[in-house]
């Protein structure tokens, strides 16, 4: 093997029972700050809700949801309907599609003001969306550490998602593996970030 293919190669994360690969920045600087401005000012944020021990709750963190139709989405037990694809967006989906080899149909949006707001342990395997689909994730502003855990042997791994990072989550990783975004006092600026998704069940 070269040193060209060992650089090319696609590292995973994840030591067993799943593949999270992480590309690092994928666009400059530059590129990227434009993308969080446009985000911050173009995207519809609403207050995220969920329904937690039976109670309405309502999350700091903001979020916004769009796709290829108004797709009816359910997580958090809560069922969300799908805005249409903004044109940035669109373009940031053709990018991720080329550079992971995936296709995606939807994508949740996430603006965390500051280092006060994360998202506790889940995983993405709710029954609407593809079993075992890839999902990709940009990121946008604050520099912050995500973290999977395994579900039976608690093993834990972390990467840190620069600004203008692709990371992608594939295989058995949902069905394994839980992930988490952990609030840090050491964070002051904004983070959004898109995860690209593919729903099936419709
Ligand atoms: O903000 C992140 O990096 C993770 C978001 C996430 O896990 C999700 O939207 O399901
Ligand atoms: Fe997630």
């Amino acid at each position: 093997m070269s040193l060209f293919d060992l650089l090319d190669t696609e590292v995973n994360v994840l030591p067993y029972d799943g593949v999270v690969i992480y590309y690092g920045t994928i666009f400059s600087k530059e590129q990227a700050s434009y993308y969080l401005e446009r985000l911050l000012s173009a995207i519809e944020w609403r207050n995220d809700e969920a329904i937690i021990f039976g109670k309405l709750v309502t999350t700091k963190r903001k979020v916004a949801w769009y796709g290829d139709t108004s797709f009816s989405y359910t997580y958090s037990n809560i069922t969300k309907t799908a805005l249409l694809w903004t044109p940035e967006l669109l373009l940031l989906k053709k990018i991720v599609e080329e550079k992971t080899g995936e296709v995606y149909n939807s994508c949740l949006l996430n603006l965390y003001h500051d280092g006060n707001e994360g998202m506790a342990w889940h995983s993405d395997a709710e029954k609407d969306l593809k079993k075992n689909g890839a999902i990709a994730s940009l990121s946008f502003g604050a520099v912050r550490k995500f973290s999977f855990k395994h579900k039976v042997n608690k093993d834990t791994v972390s990467v840190m998602l620069e600004h203008g990072s692709l990371l992608v989550m594939k295989g058995t990783t949902q069905t394994h593996w839980l992930h988490r975004l952990p609030p840090t006092k050491r964070v002051y600026t904004a983070r959004v970030n898109l995860t690209f998704r593919f729903i099936d069940h419709q």
